[in-house]
């Protein structure tokens, strides 16, 4: 389950005479086990501000973050290193990876991180690379050369790797094909079926129809901005 309540996050321009602008203002949601919760609102009302606030990237000035039962608002940095590794997934748009890392482990690290046996990992990792349409002859180079569509694709692959009982997707469908984009939404509709809590931007409408259970309109939580 991830729950925010009333939460509030100002930034502080220090290199622009210390302007202060509000970005979010109470803002609250749930997601549920098994929901899937798409973050809506124009550009710049704060979706994505939102996620890295919970995901812990940012910090919330004020009102409460929990994923499962850690509050992410009040987290020491090791006890969000262990909530990423365990609880917390995240699928940003796009892959950072160590240069040199073969395909195949890139997508089996998280498994490792956790424990899981390296063939286990590997084998997890193969079955999400053949859905997502990455050739083999490629699982054993780094993806740092490979298109922006292929390195989406790993990105996924990793991000479902371990089931993680919570997860963040920002623009899960962006610029995939239509086959890949039915993969992925297949198992995004998979992790809600084994209880995920999945909250998401999703500029692709059919795709948040289709996944999603409660939109969240953040233009809500966008304090007026006095120019
Ligand atoms: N690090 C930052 N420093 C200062 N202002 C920021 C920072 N990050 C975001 N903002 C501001 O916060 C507001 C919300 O930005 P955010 O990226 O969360 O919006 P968004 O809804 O995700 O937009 P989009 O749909 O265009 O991605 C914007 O006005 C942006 O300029």
């Amino acid at each position: 389950m991830i729950s925010v309540e009333n939460v509030s996050k100002t930034f502080t321009l220090h290199n622009q005479g210390s302007v202060v602008i509000p970005v979010v203002e109470g803002a609250s949601l749930v997601a549920r086990p098994g929901e899937c919760v798409a973050l809506v609102g124009a550009s710049g009302s704060g979706k994505s501000t939102l996620m890295r606030m919970i995901y812990g990237n940012y910090l919330a000035a004020s009102g409460r973050i929990m994923v499962g039962d850690v509050d992410v608002a009040l987290a020491a940095p090791r006890e969000i290193l262990t909530l990423r590794r365990e609880g917390l997934g995240y699928v940003s748009q796009f892959l950072r990876v160590v240069p040199r890392v073969p395909t195949l482990d890139v997508v089996a690290e998280p498994l490792l991180a956790l424990g899981v046996a390296r063939d286990a990992a590997r084998e997890r990792a193969a079955v999400l690379l053949r859905r997502l349409n990455i050739p083999e002859r490629l699982w054993r180079l780094s993806p740092t050369t490979f298109s922006g569509g292929e390195q989406q694709r790993v990105n996924i692959a990793r991000g479902f790797a371990h089931d993680y009982p919570a997860l963040l997707l920002d623009e899960p469908t962006a610029s995939l094909d239509a086959v890949n984009r039915e993969e992925v939404l297949c198992l995004i509709e998979e992790a809600k079926a084994r209880g995920a809590a999945i909250i998401g931007i999703f500029h692709d409408v059919e795709a948040r129809d289709r996944v999603c259970d409660q939109l969240v309109d953040v233009t809500g939580f966008t304090p007026a901005r006095g120019i």
